[in-house]
Formats: structure tokens, sequence, C-alpha cells
């Protein structure tokens, strides 16, 4: 293959750099996601060791090369920290200066004092080999949902280029002892540069490509759920609701709505203070999400009152879970700042058995039977069809 490597080398030195200011300017704009800043850093490094490397690139040794090497490890387990950042896990600076010092000292003791160029390629292909698929493994186990596209194609490249390094390793390894350099006429070294070249690039539209999904699903978060109790907000309990009541029809199955209110909140923000109140409204919403079934729906319906949807349930069986939650919202207490607060809640439900698959309706109806089990002395779960059969 007719490719020069050294302008491969400038290629990668150039390259890298602009990706680090690319990378660099993104992460002015995405401060609350973690990691930008580290591949920005290490695609700093990345050129600067390509840089300081190119001019003994033919010799092959120097100090030059031990430094070019030992900067390009310092980028490649930057890469790995910003993805360790980037997915909120500890980053290991132990391992990673290890790493760096172990590839820096091969090139030093290979280059400069048992001059073995073989030895050397092959030990830091390794080296970089393991931090590559250290990298992919990162990035393609348990890939979160919103963001798996970009992870894999991420993922995907830091594993291919593992693979080069490894074939590279085998390739060098396998050749007769002491006639290897870089410019031996060897596929496996114009193929290293020129997929080192096009997987920076690939890397660095993969970590912009995270970033992006990163922050549509945080953005999607905040418009749908409630910064409080993290439960869906109200908008999208609307347009869960008509999904709800479109696969009830289909299926031809009840469901049912139950209104949640807690009691006296007012006095309890009044006598604890607004934070207690926010505490007693975070433990409400824990308490009720490991009572209800996955595709139960809850959400914060406004103040201190919450909705559930509860689809393929019959008016019994809501009441039997409405009657759940009022027992261990009464039998429970918070315990802020050492004092405890008891608290109880007023429900109301309300099944499509009675009103019909019509949103509006179900409600309507759950609102007007948590409206009794106030007026009725609150701590109590109504339904609709109760209260209409006999009024008060
Ligand atoms: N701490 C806190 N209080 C809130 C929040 N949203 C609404 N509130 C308060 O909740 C209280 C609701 O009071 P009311 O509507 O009078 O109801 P209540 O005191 O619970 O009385 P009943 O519902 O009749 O039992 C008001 O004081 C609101 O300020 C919130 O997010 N956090």
């Amino acid at each position: 293959m007719n490719l020069d490597l050294r302008t491969m080398m400038v290629m990668i030195a150039v390259l890298s750099f602009l990706f680090s200011i690319l990378l660099a300017v993104a992460s002015l704009h995405a401060r609350g996601v973690q990691g930008l800043r580290h591949w920005a850093l290490a695609s700093f490094c990345i050129s600067l060791g390509s840089s300081i490397a190119l001019p003994n690139l033919h010799a092959g040794q120097g100090w030059p090369v031990v430094a070019g090497a030992a900067l390009l490890a310092a980028g490649s387990t930057t890469q790995l920290a910003g993805i360790q950042a980037f997915k909120g896990e500890a980053c290991h600076i132990r391992w990673m200066i290890a790493v760096v010092v172990a590839v820096g000292f091969f090139s030093y003791w290979f280059s400069l004092v048992h001059i073995n160029i073989q030895f050397r390629a092959i030990a830091n292909s390794l080296v970089f080999g393991a931090i590559n698929f250290t990298c992919a493994r990162a990035l393609l186990i348990r890939l979160p949902t919103p963001e798996r596209t970009a992870h894999w194609l991420t993922g995907a490249s830091f594993a291919v280029l593992s693979l080069i390094y490894a074939s590279r390793a085998i390739a060098i390894y396998s050749a007769p002892p002491g006639t290897y350099t870089l410019f031996s006429p060897m596929l496996i070294n114009p193929v290293m540069f020129l997929a080192g070249s096009v997987i920076q690039l690939f890397l660095t539209f993969g970590f912009i490509l995270m970033v992006n999904y990163r922050m549509a699903s945080q953005l999607e978060n905040l418009a749908t759920t409630d910064a409080l109790t993290g439960a869906w907000n109200r908008r999208s309990l609307e347009l869960e609701l008509q999904r709800m009541l479109a696969r009830s029809q289909r299926r031809q199955e009840p469901m049912s709505v139950v209104m949640l209110d807690v009691d006296h909140f007012k006095l309890i923000n009044d006598s604890h203070g607004h934070r207690a109140g926010d505490e007693v409204l975070r433990q409400l919403t824990a308490r009720a999400r490991l009572e209800i079934r996955r595709d139960d729906y809850l959400a914060r319906y406004g103040g201190e009152e919450f909705c559930l949807l509860l689809p393929g349930t019959t008016e019994l069986d809501a009441h039997q879970l409405a009657e759940r939650l009022r027992r261990i919202q009464a039998e429970q207490t918070v315990d802020w700042r050492g004092t405890p607060i008891n608290s109880s809640i007023s429900i109301g439900i309300a099944s499509s058995e009675h009103t019909g698959l019509n949103g509006d309706a179900l409600l309507e109806a759950a609102d007007a039977a948590l409206y009794r089990a106030k007026q009725t002395g609150r701590n109590r779960a109504e339904t609709f069809s109760q209260f209409r059969i006999s009024p008060a």
C-alpha cells in the first residue's frame, strides 16, 4: 500500500488539534454534561504526541519518540477518563498515571537503553489495544436507552481500534527478529495510521453525539417530569391518559384513575417549613412507586395532589391499592431533622366501568370522589360509583 506514514501522522496531528478545539467549544455549551473537557484534552495530547514524534519517526529512536508515545498514552487514557466522567463513574487516576509511565518506560528502554524497536512496538500496541478495548467495553455494556445509538458508534470505533492494535502486535511479533521498523513493508502500519486518523474523526463525532443525546434526554426529562418528586408532570399525564385509553379500548379492558391529596398540607408547611413539606411529597412519591405496577403511571397533578393511571384495573382492584397507599401513608412518619412528621392522604377512585373510556370523565369522577373523601373526614379512599349510588 503506497501510503506515506509521515503524511498520515501529520494528518492525525492536525485533525486531533482541530477536534480538541471543537470538543473544547462544545464543552462550553454543555456545562451539565461531564466528559467533553477530558475528550478535548485527550485530542490535544494526541495531537501534541504525534507532532513531537514526527521529526524522529524515521529513526524511531530518541527522546521525542519517548515523549510522543507517553503523550499518546495520556491522550488515550484521558479518553477513558472522559467516558467514566460522562457515565458518572469514578475515574481511576492512578491507573491512568501507571499506564502513561509504563508506555514512557517501554519507549525509553527500547529506544534509548536496549534499542529494540520491534519489542517497543509490540509492547505499546498491546497497551494501546488494552486501553481502547477498555473504552469500547465501558461504552458497549449496559447501554442507556436514549443514548444507545451514540454509544454504539463510539464504542464500535474503539473496538475497531483495539483490534487493529492487537493485529499489529501479532504482525510485528511474527516478523523475523531484528528486521522490523516503522517503515518495514508491512500492511499493518499504514492501516494503523489511516485507521487512527479516520477513527479519531468517528470518535469525535461519537462523543459529540453522545453529549447531544444526553442533553436531549435531559431536556425531555425537564419537560415531562416534576423536578421535586421525579414523578411525571401533568402534561405527560394527559398524553399518557390518551395513550392508555386507546390501549384499553383496543384490548377491551377497564382502566382506573386514582387521585391522591395530602391532608392539611398547608398545616405541615406552616408548622415545619416548606422544605419539610417538600420532603413529605418526595417520600409519598417514593412509597407510591414501590406499591404500583410497572405499567401504572404516577404523576404529580399539581401542588400536593397526585394522580395514578392504572391500566387493566377494575375499580375494586384500584380501591385495594388506594387503601394500601392510604394505610402506609398514615402509618409511616417522615423524619425531618429529628422531628417526626405524620401525614395522611385522601383518595378518590374512578373506573372506566362507570364513566366509559373517556379521559375527562375519568379525571372529573376521580376528582369528585376525592372531594367527597375530604368532605367525609379525610384519610379515606372513596370510589366514584359508591358516591353516585348513595350521594351524601
Ligand atoms: N412544600 C410545598 N408546599 C406546596 C407545594 N405545592 C403546593 N404547596 C402548598 O400546599 C398547600 C395546599 O393547601 P390547601 O390547598 O389549603 O390544602 P390542605 O392544607 O392540604 O388542605 P386539604 O387538602 O383540604 O386537606 C398550600 O399551602 C401550598 O402552598 C410544594 O411543592 N411544596
